[in-house]
């Protein structure tokens, strides 16, 4: 993207409870080939099999006393630093990836990605959309009464979806990162509808279309603080 393009305010959802920007077409289909062909060249040992997705991590375990710092690979670093001069990671560069891969039908439970990152998540999506969906945290009076809250609490909670298009960028900021949960549906085809927050930035999309998804692969890149050497994490007597 060239410089004079990186200007975030016109990339921001205006529909969006807090601060969300949605770049289309970040990366070109080449790009997009090229990272898939990296994903899938890497051993088959750094996958992690998750029930109901496989990943890779990749610049050390995010962990409350500190995260043992590896280089990220140059295919992965040179989108960190292109996301760093977006200006959102306050000046930081982003050194930690996760690299989540998704079937259709897949998905993930609606969570909060909690303190140990610094507040901003900045994703590329390769392969296939999805609609990645948001939700208000759960009311302090019905936490404690976990189960009876569970059984409505998120159709209830339900804010708004953004859709992610292939190549896009998102960045997730502020309360959407630090107060609301964000999830996918397991779910083999979604339905474009007014709760589409950013859709007047997705070209080519009406109301009411139904879009099938594919294998997804998103690289999900953020920004782990407090980094620290291996000696002084677990000690030198192991
Ligand atoms: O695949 C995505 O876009 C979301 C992944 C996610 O929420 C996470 O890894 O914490
Ligand atoms: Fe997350």
């Amino acid at each position: 993207m060239a410089g004079s393009e990186c200007a975030l305010v016109r990339h921001f959802v205006s529909k969006a409870p807090a601060a969300v920007y949605y770049i289309p077409e970040f990366i070109t289909p080449q790009e997009e080939t090229y990272l898939l062909n990296q994903v899938y060249g890497v051993p088959q040992t750094k996958w992690t099999q998750l029930s109901n997705r496989r990943l890779q991590n990749w610049g050390g375990l995010p962990h409350p006393k500190g995260m043992v710092l590896e280089d990220l690979p140059q295919w992965l670093k040179t989108y960190a630093d292109q996301i760093a001069k977006l200006e959102v990671f306050e000046g930081k560069v982003p050194n930690h990836v996760l690299v989540n891969e998704y079937e259709a039908g897949q998905g993930i439970m609606p969570h909060v990605d909690g303190p140990l990152y610094f507040p901003v998540v900045s994703t590329i999506s390769l392969g296939s959309h999805t609609l990645l969906d948001f939700y208000a945290p759960m009311p302090i009076e019905d936490a404690v009464h976990v189960s009876q809250a569970a059984s409505t609490s998120f159709e209830d909670r339900f804010m708004c979806s953004i859709l992610l298009q292939p190549r896009s960028l998102v960045l997730v900021c502020e309360d959407m990162y630090k107060v609301y949960l964000h999830g996918i549906v397991e779910r083999k085809a979604d339905t474009v509808t007014h709760d589409v927050a950013n859709l007047e930035k997705c070209q080519g999309l009406t109301m009411g279309d139904c879009l099938d998804r594919a294998r997804r692969v998103s690289l999900t890149i953020r920004h782990v603080p407090k980094t620290v050497k291996a000696k002084l994490l677990f000690g030198t007597k192991r």
